[in-house]
């Protein structure tokens, strides 16, 4: 395709995102529908310069009153992920001096929004949650975040894995935490491998892996995976407990739980039990009261830990909408703690970075449920063996909470909270 014609793309998918009447991957994937004539490499192009727009999108909206044309086409122009000399291919005199304007522009110069690119009420409690490290944590926000899978602990060990996909020609290294992870080069289509295809590998981030390990479901248990969607975490769960067992994973979701369905047949397991539930309040959850030995809530959550991927949330969330949230997961997490059985084991855990969402409701959860003692996640981590590089956070020795960081671990935001139901 001539570079204009790829340019005028950009342009036109981005004033389709940029209305935020939906999720942005899910008009990209509409777009690319529409117009089935695009090569994979353009719509790399495309999909990039997007999500590299959405990322950047106060310091972009500063620069692009300076430019001319429709205002799509100047975003497309500053984000745009390609060769230099292809862009320039695609732009007047008057747009090639507006972007080497722009590019001279010192960055050490520019206020603090246009170079943090966050909504201010999302800023303000991560600066002071972080007080220095905000830096860091802002910049790794606007990076994309690498692939990395999960290998079927039930069929397959992770050096063969490692080794066959070598053979097809993808690079792989075992991930810092997880004992199940490969940390992919680059973005290679996962889903033409015969790994891929015979279920011994699912595309799941490194800290959603180190919830589904920190549950430690164990063969023949009964365990309940409350909030399960498209069941990233329910697979892992299920490896685990090697098939045997009964996992019951609900959702309010049909529609999420449908998406399971292809994934679960791929994976082998016999031991997931899906349903949808109408409510955290359910008839099939009262049945199954003080039955469970582990239960984790993969709460509903504003999903701001996984902005590498989702850049539009942060433009597509509110304090509003974060707040009635809160009120959801509380409801969820004490719903879903009544299936325990003493002894039994408690996961919450969102991926959100805000401590609304994540401590608070922790703490609130602790406070008011009695029968519930917290357990440092740091133990938890230690008897799975995981290396322990300051995961955790929280409690008299900062080892309570899970807390995994972009700018840290590698891994998109994660928190978790354990309890043992005495
Ligand atoms: C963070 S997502 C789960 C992701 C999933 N665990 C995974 O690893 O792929 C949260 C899920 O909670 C579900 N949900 C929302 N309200 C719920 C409720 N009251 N009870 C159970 N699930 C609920 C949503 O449909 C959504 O699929």
């Amino acid at each position: 395709m001539h570079p204009k014609a790829v340019l005028d793309a950009c342009a036109d998918l981005l004033e389709q995102v940029l209305r935020f009447d939906h999720p942005a991957d899910a008009v990209v994937s509409r777009y690319f529908r529409e117009h089935r004539s695009l090569g994979p490499r353009e719509r790399a192009t495309l999909a990039e310069t997007t999500y590299a727009v959405l990322r950047r999108k106060l310091l972009f909206d500063h620069f692009a009153p300076s430019g001319s044309g429709p205002k799509a086409r100047r975003l497309a122009i500053l984000g745009f992920q390609g060769p230099r000399d292809f862009l320039a291919a695609a732009l007047n005199a008057q747009e090639k001096d507006w972007l080497a304007q722009c590019d001279a522009i010192d960055a050490n110069g520019l206020l603090e929004r246009h170079r943090h690119n966050l909504p201010e009420w999302l800023a303000q409690p991560l600066k002071e949650q972080l007080g220095e490290a905000f830096w860091p944590l802002a910049e790794s926000l606007n990076e994309p975040a690498p692939l990395d899978l999960r290998v079927n602990a039930f069929t397959d060990k992770r050096d063969d894995v490692r080794h066959e996909l070598e053979l097809a020609g993808v690079k792989a290294r075992p991930t810092p935490y997880s004992p199940w992870g490969l940390r992919l080069d680059g973005k290679p289509a996962i889903n033409k491998l015969d790994a891929f295809a015979r279920g011994a590998v699912e595309v799941q981030d490194e800290g959603s892996q180190l919830l589904a390990l920190l549950l430690d479901a164990k063969r023949g248990e009964m365990v309940v995976d409350f909030c399960a969607g498209a069941g990233g975490k329910t697979l892992a769960i299920g490896a685990a407990m090697r098939n045997t067992g009964r996992l019951y994973a609900f959702d309010t979701s049909a529609h999420r739980l449908d998406a399971l369905k292809p994934r679960l047949a791929r994976s082998k397991l016999s031991n997931v039990h899906p349903a949808a539930i109408a409510h955290e309040r359910d008839e099939r959850v009262k049945r199954l009261a003080g039955k469970i030995d582990r239960v984790i809530v993969d709460a509903p959550c504003s999903g701001l830990g996984t902005l590498r991927r989702n850049p539009d949330l942060k433009w597509r969330q509110s304090p509003q909408a974060v707040q009635e949230m809160t009120v959801k997961q509380a409801a969820i997490l004490r719903s879903a703690a009544r299936l325990l059985k003493p002894g039994g084991r408690l996961i919450y855990a969102t991926c959100s970075v805000l401590r609304a969402e994540n401590e608070d409701i922790a703490e609130a959860f602790t406070a008011e449920a009695q029968q519930f003692r917290p357990l440092a996640v740091a133990e938890l981590l230690g008897s799975a063996k995981v290396a322990d590089d300051r995961l955790t956070s929280g409690g008299p020795d900062g080892g309570l909470y899970l807390r995994l960081w972009p700018h840290r671990h590698g891994t998109d935001g994660f928190f978790a909270a354990a309890w043992q139901k005495s």
